[in-house]
């Protein structure tokens, strides 16, 4: 029996973070990456999380920030994981005393097999579609068959997911874990309660079938 964890990423507003939680969502993603139409600051993404129940994920996603910008945010929310979605080395992901995982931009060529190998320290995987006009958030798909068999560690599976396309890419990738943003959204920002309902009545469904989760 397994069930697939969802995170839902992107998170800017408290009712977004509830109709996630309440639709069983099992983590939040808020991204610290200025750039970004998700963008929070460390003040605003604390004033979402003191309003969560216990057994919720709060993950910080940062692109290429500095140490310090990292340290800043983590001494005023309440992060327990995170997710580095840039060009960041290993030996800068682990040095935050929190779990991490890296984010993996796949296209032809991409070694993963190596990318376990370099990011030995980190909890998981992460993959995404890579593009060149933008680093994460893209709503981009890439092509499931470039992931190898028998990878290691826990997959993330990210990149253009949707209510509609995310059965599919479970049942091609089988990863640990779902990562979905502008697919769960009503505009750029803001997330859409029915959406993430679909969103996750199409994983929760998926799991009861396939993999005897109740
Ligand atoms: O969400 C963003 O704006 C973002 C910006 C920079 C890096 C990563 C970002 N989001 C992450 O991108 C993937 C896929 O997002 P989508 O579902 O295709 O919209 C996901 O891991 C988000 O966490």
């Amino acid at each position: 029996m397994k069930r697939t964890r969802v995170k839902i990423c992107g998170i800017t507003r408290r009712e977004d973070a509830w109709a996630a939680i309440d639709a069983g969502a099992d983590a939040l993603g808020f991204v610290f990456y200025a750039p970004s139409p998700r963008a929070v600051d460390a003040a605003q993404a604390q004033a979402i999380m003191k309003t969560l129940p216990p057994y919720v994920g709060k993950v910080g996603l940062f692109v290429n920030a500095s140490v310090a910008e990292v340290r800043q945010v983590l001494e005023t929310t309440a992060l327990d994981c995170l997710q580095f979605h840039g060009d960041e080395p290993a030996d800068y992901c682990g040095q935050f005393n929190l779990p991490y995982y890296k984010a993996i931009r796949v296209k032809p060529g991409v070694n993963l097999i190596q990318c376990e190998l370099d990011f030995a320290s980190a909890s998981a995987l992460l993959l995404d579609a890579f593009s060149e006009k933008a680093v994460g958030g893209t709503g981009l798909a890439f092509d499931w068959t470039l992931i190898p068999q028998g990878m290691q560690k826990p997959l993330i599976l990210a990149g253009g997911l949707n209510p509609d396309n995310v059965a599919q890419a479970m049942q091609q990738v089988r990863p640990y874990a779902v990562d979905v943003s502008g697919g769960v959204e009503a505009q750029k920002g803001i997330k859409s309660p029915e959406r993430i309902a679909a969103f996750m009545q199409q994983v929760m469904q998926f799991d009861a079938v396939h993999n005897g989760a109740v």
